[in-house]
């Protein structure tokens, strides 16, 4: 595998945020008082009500926005500018239609001036991890939406980033197409150890995908309101995984949780 030279130890802290508070011109704190932490190797999932604040923690790890209190730390070391060590993938169809599949997933390595040779060997892996050998040579206009998809995936995992963001990245797709997405999203992410945040309002889509959930809400200002471990191992299956033992139990809880995490904190005592 190509991933021993990353140093990601298991244990090791790949995002942190302490006592982080973000907020936006003169309006109160969006969020205050967040504590959450991303290990190596891990898949978070950040579940919330609309409007919560979960796409702007997704932002300060991308160094797009500066916390008002508190630290948000990548790889141990406080963001101050743009983190070019994620990779960031929302609902957006950001694919360029006049290069081919192959071309527009080989663009990070590109940008990165890697050899030539690298990058043909690296784009025929990230296709075969996402069933798109057969898609190379195609246009995005000759994709359906879930290659497109998987296209998008591929690109955004071809460079290796520390860490990957995903926010709502599915949440156009049917449901059919959708849970294809999650098997295959899963299978990519193993075999790259891919570390990932993502984020969801659908408690299922974070139950199927994730290690550890963590509901955000209870605001404003919001924050990290409950915290699930998934007990559901590496090798699930999202297609299967909702008929099994156990998940409707998880389920259960999550939205529980999310239920509670609609209510303004403040309210929620009186
Ligand atoms: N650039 C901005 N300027 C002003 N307000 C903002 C900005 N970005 C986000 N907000 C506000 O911060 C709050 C949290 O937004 P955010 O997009 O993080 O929520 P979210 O949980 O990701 O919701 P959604 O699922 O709807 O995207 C919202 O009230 C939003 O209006």
């Amino acid at each position: 595998m190509h991933h021993q030279d990353t140093g990601r130890a298991p244990g090791r802290t790949i995002f942190e945020t302490r006592g982080m508070a973000v907020g936006f011109g003169d309006r109160p704190d969006v969020l205050a008082g967040v504590d959450l932490r991303v290990g190596a190797g891990e898949f978070v999932a950040l579940l919330g009500p609309s409007g919560c604040g979960k796409s702007t923690i997704l932002n300060t790890a991308a160094g797009l926005l500066r916390p008002r209190r508190g630290e948000v730390l990548f790889d141990g070391r406080p963001v101050t500018g743009v983190n070019t060590s994620v990779g960031y993938m929302t609902q957006d169809d950001t694919l360029l239609p006049w290069r081919t599949v192959a071309a527009n997933v080989a663009l990070p390595l590109r940008m990165r001036r890697f050899p030539k040779q690298r990058i043909q060997e690296e784009v025929a892996r990230y296709l075969a991890f996402l069933d798109l050998e057969h898609a190379a040579g195609l246009y995005p206009a000759q994709l359906s939406g879930g290659m497109r998809r998987r296209a998008l995936l591929a690109r955004s995992m071809i460079y290796d980033p520390a860490l990957l963001l995903m926010d709502e990245p599915f949440a156009a797709l049917d449901a059919q197409m959708r849970q294809q997405l999650h098997a295959d999203l899963r299978r990519a992410v193993r075999s790259t150890e891919q570390t990932v945040l993502f984020v969801t309002h659908d408690l299922t889509e974070a139950a199927v995908l994730a290690d550890r959930v963590l509901v955000i809400g209870g605001g404003p200002p919001g924050g990290v309101v409950a915290e699930f471990t998934m007990p559901f191992g590496a090798e699930r299956d999202p297609a299967t995984l909702p008929y099994e033992d156990g998940f409707a139990q998880v389920q259960q809880e999550l939205q529980e949780a999310l239920t509670k995490a609609r209510v303004p904190a403040a309210k929620e005592e009186g």
